[in-house]
């Protein structure tokens, strides 16, 4: 049994102009132990996947189909109560914003111990003391500054105090959500280290939520590609940043330096997503794909299984022979939108 098990999942916003479906259809496996990248655009979905995840979906979102399974138990059926029993001991978050998350009227420390002592509840003040210092100690930042208000610290110790929160209770799922969007390059790096090393201690899973492909390849066994709401393509990180099988992860690969490929041009991905109150029939990415046909436009694709790879492109099995060197050079993506239809057949 997989620790968590998404099926079919959709995860709709009401909005005036009718239900916005921000996640659609998407199904992915985590095991015990192993960490999966979620990474794609803004507004592709990622946020509200993890939101649906922990429960903490905002009044007009809502989960319109499908299954979260979490060692075994649905929690799409779970009540508030028994949600909130699994936040921080079993499921933790580390969101974008370490501000928004930690409340401003305590100290640190009172909202670990809180943590601490609401899931634990035979945990005594000094045992729950010791385990602030160790997190604190863990994290990189002086145990004696437990006791600050989190206006006191800069946004990079509040980020560490956040981290400390969330691993506090040895959680076995971890989100994190753009963990160290907020941060300097050289404290991100510091960041992802020690999360990962805090991770094999307690051996928890771990999903990272990022539009950033390095964050992923720094910290990830398997990466979900998404793009407007749904799953463009997953598979081990190796071989979805090597060879990946839809042109949405080569275009978006190449949207990112690639300390292997220094020499490679920087390559925008021309126009937009799709608006998901209605979106487009066939492949969400027909619009902005330099290799899409009248078939993409019309079907919508099925997953393709390569090399280890699920890829939702209706042409992966004719990369590796036709569309990759096409879709590996800058030119293709640099066309006008006028030119892209004209040859796009
Ligand atoms: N409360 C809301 N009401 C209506 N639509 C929403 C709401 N929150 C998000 N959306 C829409 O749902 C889609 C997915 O948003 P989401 O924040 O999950 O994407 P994301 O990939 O996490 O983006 P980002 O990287 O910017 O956080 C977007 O089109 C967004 O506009």
């Amino acid at each position: 049994m997989s620790l968590l098990e998404v099926e079919d999942l959709e995860v709709y916003y009401e909005t005036d102009e009718g239900p916005a479906q921000a996640v659609d259809g998407v199904s992915f496996s985590l095991e015990a132990g192993e960490n999966l990248g979620i990474v794609g655009e803004s507004g592709c979905g990622k946020t509200t996947l993890a939101k649906a995840l922990i429960g903490i979906l905002p009044n007009e979102g809502y989960v319109n189909a499908g299954r979260i399974e979490f060692k075994g138990d649905d929690l799409t059926e779970m009540s508030d109560s028994e949600r909130r029993r699994l936040k921080w001991e079993e499921i933790s978050m580390i969101a974008q914003s370490a501000m928004n998350s930690l409340d401003p009227v305590y100290t640190i420390r009172e909202q670990i111990v809180e943590a601490i002592e609401t899931h634990r509840p035979g945990t005594g003040r000094v045992e729950s003391t010791e385990i602030v210092t160790e997190m604190f100690e863990l994290v990189g930042l002086d145990p004696d500054r437990a006791d600050d208000y989190p206006h006191q610290f800069s946004g990079g110790m509040r980020q560490r105090a956040m981290i400390a929160m969330a691993l506090a209770l040895e959680p076995s799922l971890i989100l994190a959500d753009e963990p160290t969007t907020a941060l300097d390059v050289i404290m991100q790096d510091q960041i992802l280290k020690r999360i990962s090393q805090i991770q094999d201690e307690i051996q928890s899973s771990m999903l990272v939520i990022t539009h950033d492909v390095s964050v992923v390849a720094e910290t990830c066994d398997r990466v979900l590609v998404m793009y407007a709401g749904k799953v463009a393509e997953e598979g081990p990180v190796e071989e979805i940043f090597n060879q990946p099988y839809h042109p949405y992860t080569i275009g978006l690969k190449r949207a990112f330096p690639n300390i292997r490929q220094p020499e490679q041009d920087l390559l925008s991905i021309k126009g937009y997503p799709p608006e998901l109150v209605d979106p487009p029939t066939g492949c969400r990415f027909a619009a902005r794909c330099p290799m899409a046909t009248d078939r993409c436009r019309e079907e919508e694709p099925k997953a393709h299984r390569i090399n280890g790879l699920r890829s939702y492109c209706h042409y992966a099995e004719d990369i590796d022979t036709e569309l990759r060197p096409h879709a590996d050079r800058s030119e293709t993506w640099n066309q006008t939108e006028a030119a892209q239809q004209a040859g796009g057949d």
